[in-house]
């Protein structure tokens, strides 16, 4: 009792710690490890390597773009580590409400942020401004991430890069593009292979308030993986490095879709075997998407994988699953959508999820449930019923041949890939 009384006591402490309080063995993550989740390619040759600055000792400059929940929750994270923190709004009432009170007056409204972090818009930053940043965070839904890096591109110096952080978790609707291509394609492929993904089960509400958690970062680049680990990690939050950027990506946007089903099938009154049913079986299909797209089937299993599938699938807080347990209730998912209030990745990542679908060719029935029901009006008890009616079938099949669509990603972003992609044959 005393031992839990004492580890309650260290992650909700409010007291001011300075950045030496993180041991720098936890702080210094390694990819060295043969059980690492790699992707499964090699590039034929070393590419390019742009890294970010130096990230100082002491306090970085942070500059987070989006004011919703989890861009306040990270601000407010960094600023109690001691870092500068600026977090940009494109809302004037949230940017003034901030500085006078230190509140988010539409998120996260109940917390009290650390002194030490500026709101700063809604005109985007300067690229003087920007230059002087050692981190930029990019806390805003995928779907606008594209236009939002067109404008914030002019203002990157490639000789004197930020640390890139990205922590969207989504496919874009109609590229069916998933993050990594969508910087590829407004910055160029030197900044995407050095971007970070930070992904896991995280929700913001938790962060702020100090309850133990643990995340996967992601990066082509190892170095960079390790600054934003050492950015982030905190003795109650916990960083693990891997070297699947593609299969974090996959994992952090296609949990949301199988949390929309979940959430429906509490909202039908359905209980607890069925909620397991479909996180297992959201788990072998993401698994199986995953691997076929080019990812490391062992990547799903991790933070990012099953610990997020699992949070977003067994909770009321996650928006993804009160998008689905309202529709289970018989809500219209216009109403929904009007009155949700914050965004729920899923539902537009169900039309990107389901073309990457058909394009792989793989059997994702419960995924293309979900978007039969939100995009071509199926009713939900009769999903249920067709998914329960699906003849048997083996329990893990990974399909016969893998990584088509993470070769052309690959290629774009300049790593040429050498070996052919090993034909995955099951677990
Ligand atoms: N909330 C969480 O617990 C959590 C945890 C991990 C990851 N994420 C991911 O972080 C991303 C942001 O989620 P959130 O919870 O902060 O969402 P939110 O709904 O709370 O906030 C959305 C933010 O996006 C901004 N925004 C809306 N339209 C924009 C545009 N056109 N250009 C720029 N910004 C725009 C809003 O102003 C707001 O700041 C999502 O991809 C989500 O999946 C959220
Ligand atoms: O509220 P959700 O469903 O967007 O989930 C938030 C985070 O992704 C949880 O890790």
């Amino acid at each position: 009792m005393r031992f839990l009384s004492s580890l309650g006591h260290a992650f909700t402490s409010r007291s001011v710690r300075p950045l030496s309080y993180i041991s720098r063995s936890l702080a210094r993550p390694s990819f060295a490890s043969p059980l690492q989740p790699y992707p499964l390619f090699t590039p034929s040759r070393p590419f390019a390597m742009l890294t970010a600055k130096p990230q100082p000792a002491g306090a970085s400059k942070v500059l987070i773009f989006g004011a919703g929940n989890f861009g306040s929750c990270l601000a407010s994270h960094l600023g109690d580590s001691q870092h500068d923190v600026y977090m940009w709004a494109r809302e004037e009432n949230i940017v003034s409400h901030f500085n006078k009170h230190k509140r988010n007056p539409v998120y996260l409204k109940d917390h009290e942020f650390p002194a030490n972090i500026t709101a700063v818009g809604p005109e985007v930053p300067s690229k003087e401004f920007m230059e002087d940043m050692d981190v930029l965070i990019f806390a805003i839904p995928t779907q606008f991430l594209r236009d939002n890096l067109r404008t914030l591109r002019p203002k990157l110096n490639t000789e004197n890069m930020p640390l890139m952080v990205f922590v969207n978790k989504g496919i874009e609707i109609g590229s069916h593009a998933l993050t990594l291509e969508i910087i590829t394609d407004t910055c160029g492929p030197e900044i995407a292979r050095a971007a970070t993904f930070v992904s896991g089960p995280s929700f913001a509400k938790e962060i702020v308030d100090r309850q133990p958690t643990s995340v996967s970062v992601a990066s082509f680049t190892e170095a960079e993986a390790a600054k934003a680990a050492t950015l982030f990690h905190q003795p109650h939050f916990r960083c693990y490095t891997n070297g699947d950027p593609i299969g974090i990506e996959l994992s952090g946007a296609l949990k949301n879709v199988y949390a929309i089903a979940a959430g429906m099938s509490d909202g039908m009154g359905f209980q607890n075997n069925t909620r397991a049913m479909i996180i297992t079986r959201g788990l072998a299909e993401l698994t199986c998407i995953g691997t076929a797209y080019g990812a490391s089937p062992l990547t799903f299993l991790g933070l990012a994988g099953v610990g997020d599938l699992f949070l977003t699938c067994s909770s009321s807080n996650s928006r993804n699953y009160t998008v689905g347990y309202r529709l289970g209730q018989g809500e219209s998912l216009d109403d929904i959508m009007k009155t949700l209030g914050s965004v729920a990745e899923g539902v537009s990542t169900a039309k990107g999820a389901q073309m990457i679908i058909d394009e792989l060719g793989v059997n994702a029935p419960i995924a293309s449930s979900v978007y039969d029901v939100l995009y071509n009006g199926k009713d939900t008890r009769l999903a249920v019923r067709e998914l329960m009616e699906l003849p048997p079938s083996k329990e893990l099949e990974l399909p016969p041949t893998a990584g088509k669509p993470a070769r052309r990603l690959l290629r774009k972003l300049g790593l040429e890939v050498d070996s052919p992609v090993p034909q995955v044959r099951g677990f």
